[in-house]
């Protein structure tokens, strides 16, 4: 079923529902997060929340019920907690969307809907599960509420998987001058704003910490000026993620005070990849952290080949019980 199709239904069903979640774990949780600023960006009425699996099941929002609908998310739709999450999510009677790239997966048991994604295929298709979310907000927006640039989000949405692939294509030298900068580096501090936030939040514990084992802190760059500031010096590493939007003025509030002090900064910035010059100022916040993934993605690839650790190395995740 087309998105679309999937929030008419829901609405056939309830045409008052009074809350959205958004639930899963790792990077599956911050791929869900654009869609959720999105929403609770410019919903009126909606409530709207982001819930690692875990804490949905252990503390669950006693707003769950028939007027709810809970997105749950899960690449592999095996992860226990996000597999947990759906059946309680159906159990309280809410409306229930699973989204994960595997068909059959235990995610898709009690969900009343099903969205798959690509993965494999190119640096767009990883993508597509964060960008399908976003697609998903857009639709509980605009047929519960109305949205008044749904035309642009949607030209948005035919141009951004063709983006990131033209944003990978000539990325590589600047990815593997990072490697090589960073790869001995104890520590890489990662921050953004916006919808990329969260993006920020998955390079750090997921691409870094997960993959490379290379210890990592990550912080909206709002906050950076309340606390983490402080260790800014020479040389001290980190990566920015530069937003071509609203809150691109945190971001380069940011990258002076790194400059400032000769920390040792690298910048991802959307601009450089003709984000806005494509999709319309409107809308365009929430399509940079689907560019700026991608363009991650390849950095990430380039630290593992000059640090030989493989991106799929791992020495507790899925080998032992916990
Ligand atoms: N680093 C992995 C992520 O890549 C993955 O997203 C998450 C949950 O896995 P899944 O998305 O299959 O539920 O586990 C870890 O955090």
């Amino acid at each position: 079923m087309e998105l679309k199709q999937i929030i008419s239904s829901i609405k056939d069903k309830q045409p008052n529902i009074k809350s959205v979640f958004f639930v899963g774990c790792g990077a599956s949780k911050a791929e869900l997060y654009p869609a959720k600023y999105f929403l609770e960006g410019h919903a009126n009425d909606l409530r709207v929340s982001l819930y690692t699996s875990n804490e949905f099941n252990f503390a669950t929002p006693i707003s769950v019920n028939e007027t709810s609908i809970v997105i749950t998310c899960s690449l592999g739709g095996a992860t226990p907690e996000s597999v947990t999450a759906t059946a309680k999510a159906k159990e309280l009677g809410a409306h229930v969307i699973a989204v994960t790239h595997v068909e059959g997966s235990a995610l898709t048991n009690d969900a009343d809907y099903v969205v798959f994604h690509g993965f494999e295929a190119n640096y767009a298709a990883k993508m597509e599960k964060m960008t399908k979310v976003l697609g998903l907000a857009v639709e509980i927006l605009n047929q519960f509420e109305g949205y008044e640039h749904y035309d642009k989000m949607q030209d948005g949405f035919s141009k951004i998987y063709d983006l990131i692939e033209k944003a990978v294509s000539s990325v590589g030298p600047v990815a593997k001058a990072f490697a090589e900068s960073y790869k001995d580096d104890e520590v890489i501090y990662v921050m953004s704003s916006g919808a990329t936030h969260e993006v920020a939040y998955s390079f750090s514990i997921c691409l870094l910490m997960e993959m490379q084992w290379i210890n990592s802190g990550t912080f909206h760059d709002g906050e950076f000026f309340h606390g983490p500031f402080e260790v800014v010096d020479k040389d001290v590493p980190f990566l920015l993620l530069m937003n071509d939007g609203r809150t691109r003025e945190m971001d380069s509030r940011a990258l002076d005070f790194l400059n400032r002090f000769d920390a040792k900064t690298t910048v991802v910035d959307a601009k450089d990849y003709g984000l806005g010059s494509a999709i319309a100022s409107e809308v365009v916040d929430y399509f940079n952290p689907m560019l700026i993934s991608g363009v991650l993605r390849v950095y990430a690839e380039q630290l593992a080949i000059v640090r030989n650790h493989p991106l799929t190395k791992r020495r507790y995740m899925w080998k032992l019980e916990y």
